[in-house]
């Protein structure tokens, strides 16, 4: 879409990151959205047509506008001002990436208005600085089940497209900030766990591409990086694990930073781990989500989003 364009559209899908052992470097997109509809203006304005979003800035300071900005002139161009209109069903603080939704609205904004033609890779990279790790800021890019590797200077990342299973997202009732919860984590591990730890991550990825999901699920447990030290942060996580495997699921694991958890479970258990997680957790959002294999896209009309209701 070229800079003469009116108006815009842009769609960033949800993430979650690590999927148990694969600690900053795997990550998957799912199926809840930021959306942008933006026209070019002669002032910065952005109006938040989601509560969620209300708090923050609706000019130039809006985090969506700066990462934009910073994007273009990476480039060495400059944005026209643009009035955004901004949704979102993406929870904040839930380790469901919020703030990678954001950065990759920004750059998706940049590459709109200032004509970049940025591949995903470009965009991933982008993503993964501003992020600092690339496993939800490359999932919202890309789409589907992501592995990457990330450093100040290079970020070299996969995708995978995912068919076949649903998720399911047990958002508890408060915000835990990645800041917070990374604070919980060691500064050093005993070079067996790493070990441990790094075969954990390569069989959960082989078995997720050779489709063994009860495989996939064990080694979702075998984690060495980061749920042991972020357990107290996240006190449902074993009841959540014991209910979702007694009705069926494949595997559990913290998203992200957490505090929601995440199952990875076969089509025709998603109503029963849902309803029966509802149950115990009733202050507590449970949704059955699908994995989303496309990433950021410019969005058009006709492509009304129509959300999942599985059970
Ligand atoms: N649409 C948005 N516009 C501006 N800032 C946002 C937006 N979405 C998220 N943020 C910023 O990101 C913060 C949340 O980021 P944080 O990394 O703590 O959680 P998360 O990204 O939701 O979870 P995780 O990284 O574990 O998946 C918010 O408090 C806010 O500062
Ligand atoms: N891999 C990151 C994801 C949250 O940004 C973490 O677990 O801290």
């Amino acid at each position: 879409m070229s800079v003469e364009s009116e108006m815009f559209y842009i769609r960033v899908p949800a993430s979650t990151a690590n999927l148990g052992p694969g600690f900053d470097s795997i990550g998957m997109a799912l199926g809840l959205y930021l959306d942008i509809q933006g026209r070019y203006s002669d002032r910065w304005e952005v109006i938040p047509l989601s509560e969620e979003l209300s708090s923050f800035p609706s000019d130039d300071s809006n985090y969506i506008v700066m990462v934009a900005k910073e994007v273009a002139e990476y480039y060495g161009k400059k944005l026209r001002p643009c009035r955004l209109e901004i949704s979102s069903e993406i929870p904040l603080a839930r380790g469901l990436g919020s703030s990678a939704s954001a950065i990759v609205a920004g750059i998706e904004l940049a590459n709109i208005a200032a004509d970049l033609n940025l591949s995903t890779q470009e965009k991933s990279r982008h993503a993964s600085i501003f992020e600092g790790h690339p496993d939800n800021a490359a999932a919202s890019v890309m789409g589907g089940l992501v592995v990457g590797w990330h450093s100040a200077e290079v970020t070299d990342v996969l995708s995978f497209p995912i068919e076949g299973i649903k998720v399911i997202a047990v958002i508890p009732d408060y915000e835990l900030r990645t800041e917070d919860s990374r604070n919980a984590l060691p500064e050093k591990l005993a070079f067996k766990d790493a070990i441990h730890g790094s075969a954990a991550a390569n069989v959960f990825l082989g078995a997720v591409l050779s489709g063994n999901w009860p495989l996939a699920g064990e080694m979702m447990k075998r984690d060495r990086f980061h749920q042991t030290y972020r357990a107290h942060l996240v006190p449902h996580l074993p009841r959540v694990e014991e209910l979702a495997k007694a009705n069926g699921a494949f595997g559990t694991a913290l998203s992200g930073a957490g505090p929601t958890v995440l199952c990875l479970v076969p089509e025709s258990a998603a109503c029963s781990v849902q309803e029966t997680l509802q149950n115990e957790f009733p202050d507590f959002d449970v949704k059955v989500l699908d994995v989303d294999n496309e990433g950021s896209k410019p969005l058009f009309l006709e492509d009304e989003h129509t959300k999942s209701e599985w059970c």
